[in-house]
């Protein structure tokens, strides 16, 4: 199988064009391609495909095999590949996923992507939407028992569930201890993703996520987005905020007026291959 490894932030996956046919026994195939051992390496596997409501359709796969229905730094990468490739010209481009059609400005030097920016549409707050079980129609700094320990949960869904945390220091956190005991608790009936946030000022935050199905990444385009909606909700930040990840920064706006949330930042290739399946 042929395949381009690209990332966004450091938040890196497989890419496979699968605009001729798609892959059967995706989810096998993206636990094998994403073992960084055994396979090619990233937090999971994308397939760039035809579309008969959009420009193109992106399908992403965790490295468990499991789907998300949203990825923000992946469908910045889907734009670089289909423009860089010469799949297109366009550069404002629609992208299906299972989440909605998504809207995408493309940033270019010398016929490449550099910067991609993303209407990543509305968050969703209801709880039953999520899904986060909660006496509440949302779910606004509730508090949460974590093995012991009492933490305040926000949760957004940006087509993909997440839950926020206000905590003083990420880069001491133990996000891989506590990640899975988030990730697993019995309020989230489809597990979630969990980030870990540090404000630094009223236009900046410092992020850490455990990403379902992935576990600790370097970075989360959604939950970047979903961090600076509870950011807001919560009164922490303005709601224009530079979201520090382990990978790099993401730029994102929530314009409430217009309740939309924009990203904007980097997608870049790192190499091209074929593996033996
Ligand atoms: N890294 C992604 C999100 C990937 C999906 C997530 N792990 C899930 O299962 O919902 C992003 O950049 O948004």
């Amino acid at each position: 199988m042929k395949f381009t490894k690209m990332q966004g932030c450091g938040n890196d996956y497989v890419y496979v064009n699968c605009i001729e046919k798609e892959l059967e026994n995706s989810n096998e195939i993206a636990k094998v391609v994403s073992n960084r051992h055994f396979g090619v390496g990233g937090d999971g596997m994308i397939m760039i495909c035809s579309s008969d409501k959009a420009d193109f359709r992106m399908k992403m796969l965790n490295a468990d095999g499991s789907e998300g229905a949203m990825c923000g730094n992946g469908i910045r990468c889907v734009a670089k590949y289909v423009y860089d490739y010469k799949l297109t010209n366009k550069e404002n481009l629609s992208i299906e996923t299972p989440s909605g059609i998504k809207y995408l400005d493309l940033t270019t030097e010398n016929n490449k992507v550099v910067e991609v920016t993303v209407n990543m549409g509305s968050p969703i707050l209801e709880a039953k939407l999520i899904p986060v079980i909660s006496d509440n129609d949302k779910v606004i700094a509730e508090p949460i028992d974590i093995d012991g320990v009492e933490y305040k949960i926000t949760c957004v869904s940006m087509g993909n569930p997440h839950a926020i945390v206000f905590v003083e220091d990420t880069k001491n956190f133990q996000v891989e201890k506590i990640g899975p005991s988030f990730e697993n608790n019995k309020i989230f009936p489809d597990r979630v993703n969990t980030e870990f946030i540090q404000v630094i000022d009223r236009n900046t935050i410092s992020m850490r996520v455990w990403e379902r199905g992935s576990g600790e990444t370097l970075a989360c385009g959604t939950g970047a987005c979903a961090s600076v909606v509870a950011c807001v909700l919560n009164g922490k930040t303005e709601d224009e905020v530079t979201v520090k990840l382990l990978g790099g920064d993401l730029k994102i706006k929530y314009d409430r007026e217009q309740n939309l949330v924009f990203m904007t930042g980097p997608a870049v290739i790192v190499f091209e291959g074929e593996i033996e399946l």
